[in-house]
């Protein structure tokens, strides 16, 4: 078989002598130029372990080596922005900057924005009122019947008698010149008990009118009436 290849690819070659071992052209040597790396198996067998993606541009391009040539790692001072205008950065809030010009083109910023900010206004907490205290539950209160004034006739109160109704189980306060007992109201109260405990025992007219004057004490409170209040007899 080899013989007969061997004429067969040699036959017209009279240079080539019959006795002499012509060079056969080994697989290597008709297939694609090998690449740079140890061998194709071993390639191969590397190939079927690592699962990772194949590296873009390949390892032998000629662009991979080019960035190569150029890569160099850049140090804080290049990858930082170059430091502001001195004018700005050495600025207090609140004093214009004396480096930078005033004017229309300066870059200063202007002094409206730099003043320093108000602190942020305290805001009330809303009251979480407890179960079987909602309006509808005092709604339902003031209709049962049940005695929400604590006294057996309606009198006229003097500002020295309802300072005395002070306590948080006896409380009554003044609204437009009536007295009303607060003490059920208090876990009613939308705006918590400590609030309204403010007014008990004195006039509430004012505060009342100044957090809500659009509530309607007089229907809120008309059960807790116990009288008038009057003025101080000399
Ligand atoms: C006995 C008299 C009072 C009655 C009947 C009453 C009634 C009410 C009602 C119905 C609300 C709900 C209002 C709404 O949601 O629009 C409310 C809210 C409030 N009340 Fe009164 N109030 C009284 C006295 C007072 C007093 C003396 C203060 C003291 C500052 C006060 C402080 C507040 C506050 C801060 C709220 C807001 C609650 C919130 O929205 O979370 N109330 N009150």
């Amino acid at each position: 078989m080899t013989s007969y290849l061997r004429s067969w690819l040699y036959s017209g070659t009279s240079a080539v002598p019959e006795t002499s071992t012509p060079e056969v052209p080994s697989l290597n040597r008709i297939s694609p130029p090998p690449s740079d790396d140890d061998g194709e198996a071993t390639e191969t067998e590397q190939d079927k372990a690592d699962d990772s993606p194949p590296a873009f541009p390949s390892l032998n391009s000629a662009q991979r080596v080019k960035t190569q040539k150029n890569l160099s790692i850049l140090t804080d001072t290049q990858l930082m922005p170059p430091p502001p205008f001195p004018g700005l950065a050495v600025r207090t809030p609140g004093v214009p900057s004396r480096a930078a010009p005033s004017g229309p083109s300066s870059l200063a910023v202007p002094p409206t924005t730099t003043k320093v900010p108000a602190k942020p206004s305290k805001k009330r907490e809303k009251v979480a009122l407890a179960p079987g205290h909602s309006p509808l539950d005092w709604a339902a209160l003031k209709s049962s019947g049940q005695d929400l004034r604590g006294v057996d006739t309606l009198m006229r109160i003097p500002p020295s008698i309802l300072k005395q109704h002070n306590k948080r189980d006896d409380a009554w306060s003044a609204f437009n010149g009536k007295v009303y007992n607060i003490t059920p109201y208090l876990p009613f109260h939308p705006g918590g008990e400590k609030e309204l405990m403010r007014v008990a025992g004195r006039d509430g007219t004012k505060l009342f009118a100044t957090t809500h004057s659009w509530v309607n004490v007089d229907f809120m409170l008309d059960q807790c009436l116990v009288g008038f209040l009057i003025p101080e007899p000399s």
